[in-house]
């Protein structure tokens, strides 16, 4: 173990580089447990009965749902392919909840045959499909259902999603919200749970959620006097923000908790309803900072007076933040953490794009080809969104907890990449 090396989870990186090669998503699993027990601690303590549903488009496989499995988390999945997931790694079906605002009949059917908690309904399509199905299937559905709130909170115009404006869920300002619930309380194999909302992603400050909240409750008050219709659910969906740079500056995860849960309280007393049950569905917040992504740096470019370009075996194909969000990222050079910074580059991937740029602008060591660079909060919508473009294989991903380090997911091998072409001669 050398002291100018970063270790993770109390292990070497440099060690797991020579195990595992790069690049390689590392987990500090340990770091995961804390963010999950932040959220279930704080609702134990507000004493709201609650579910923290783990957003598995963060980063799903096997083994991360297996840990969401451990911690008592429910799941949430956008796809058929995020359930099969949830289901290879044994976990709780019931406490599965399905998203999406195009579900395809396969995708509802699936949910519905393998018993899922709640489908959580974007549209009237969806409602159709699922009318259908229930009748064919001769079962029950329970649904949330999911409301835009008009909130238009602070983040990227990407990742913004409670606004009126938005392809998901119903909206409240045209009474779609009103006649969906209508609809769904004429159909007696549903059970409407509730409602949903999630107003986007990387949020910083608690107002959004606590406007949403107000809204919400509104709603609520107007379905209990409007259709005698009393929402045992509202789930306020994720959204928390971390720290990616030094300039972000988060609340503690417990935080976000108190606020929500004492503005419900405040609500439901100020208009004399009952408190439901709590849900949130974090993703990134839970896996974002737990995630660091190791590269070997290969070519240096020097463009005079102007930057020097440092390039890594990876990029874009597992990151592709910063080319879709601009987003910002911390990093260090991984065998040379105490080396004094005396210089400034500009990381590059490895893609043939001139947007596959990592960090701009990265005050580093003296850096020579075979460095490593460790890029930090690299856990959420790393892997999840990575792809095979210019045909480079998905990396390996290793869980480290306890001095110990697990492959989790196999690097992909070239032979990988044409498993699914025919030739044609
Ligand atoms: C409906 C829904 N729930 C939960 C999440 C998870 O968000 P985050 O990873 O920001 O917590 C998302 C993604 O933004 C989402 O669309
Ligand atoms: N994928 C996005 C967040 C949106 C995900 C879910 N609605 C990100 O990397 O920040």
């Amino acid at each position: 173990m050398s002291s100018n090396h970063l270790h993770i989870g109390g292990i070497d990186s440099i060690e797991l580089i020579e195990k595992y090669g790069t690049p390689l998503f590392v987990y500090d699993v340990q770091k995961i447990r804390e963010n999950a027990r932040a959220f279930v601690r704080t609702f134990e303590e507000s004493g709201i009965p609650f579910q923290v549903a783990y957003a598995s488009k963060a980063f799903s496989s096997v083994a991360m749902l297996q840990v969401a499995k451990q911690e008592k988390l429910s799941l949430d999945v956008v796809s058929q392919g995020e359930l099969h997931t949830a289901l290879e790694a044994g976990f709780p079906v019931e406490k599965i909840h399905m998203h999406g605002n195009n579900k395809s009949e396969d995708e509802l059917r699936m949910a519905i045959e393998c018993g899922i908690g709640c489908i959580v309904v974007d549209n009237f399509h969806e409602i159709s499909l699922l009318e259908a199905l229930v009748e064919e299937l001769d079962t029950t559905v329970q649904v949330l259902l999911r409301v835009t709130p008009g909130i238009e909170a602070h983040t990227h115009d990407y990742i913004l999603t409670g606004q009126e404006d938005s392809k998901f869920g119903f909206d409240l300002n045209s009474n779609q919200a009103d006649k969906a619930l209508k609809r769904l309380l004429n159909l007696p194999r549903f059970r409407v749970l509730g409602i949903h909302s999630h107003i986007g992603s990387q949020i910083f400050e608690t107002t959004g959620f606590e406007m949403a909240i107000k809204k919400l409750f509104q709603l609520l008050i107007h379905w209990k006097h409007q259709y005698q219709y009393d929402a045992e659910v509202v789930n306020l969906g994720g959204g928390f923000g971390i720290k990616y740079t030094e300039s972000d500056q988060p609340l503690p995860l417990n935080q976000y908790v108190v606020t929500l849960t004492e503005c419900v309280k405040a609500e439901a007393q100020r208009l004399s309803l009952s408190i439901p049950e709590i849900w949130i569905e974090p993703g990134r917040s839970i896996v974002g900072d737990a995630g660091i992504t190791l590269y070997t740096i290969g070519s240096l470019k020097e463009v005079e007076n102007v930057r020097k370009y440092v390039s890594v075996d990876g990029g874009m194909t597992d990151n592709i933040r910063p080319a879709l969000y601009q987003a910002k990222y911390q990093a260090v050079v991984a065998n040379k953490i105490n080396d004094p910074l005396i210089e400034e580059v500009s990381i590059a991937g490895k893609c043939c794009e001139s947007g596959d740029m990592l960090i701009w602008d990265l005050k580093t060591p003296a850096i020579e080809s075979g460095d490593f660079l460790a890029v930090f909060s690299t856990g959420a919508y790393g892997y999840a969104m990575a792809s095979h473009y210019n045909r480079f294989p998905k990396a390996a991903v290793v869980f480290v907890e306890n001095g110990k380090d697990q492959l989790v997911v196999k690097r992909e091998k070239y032979t990988d990449l044409t498993r699914f072409d025919l030739s044609y001669e």
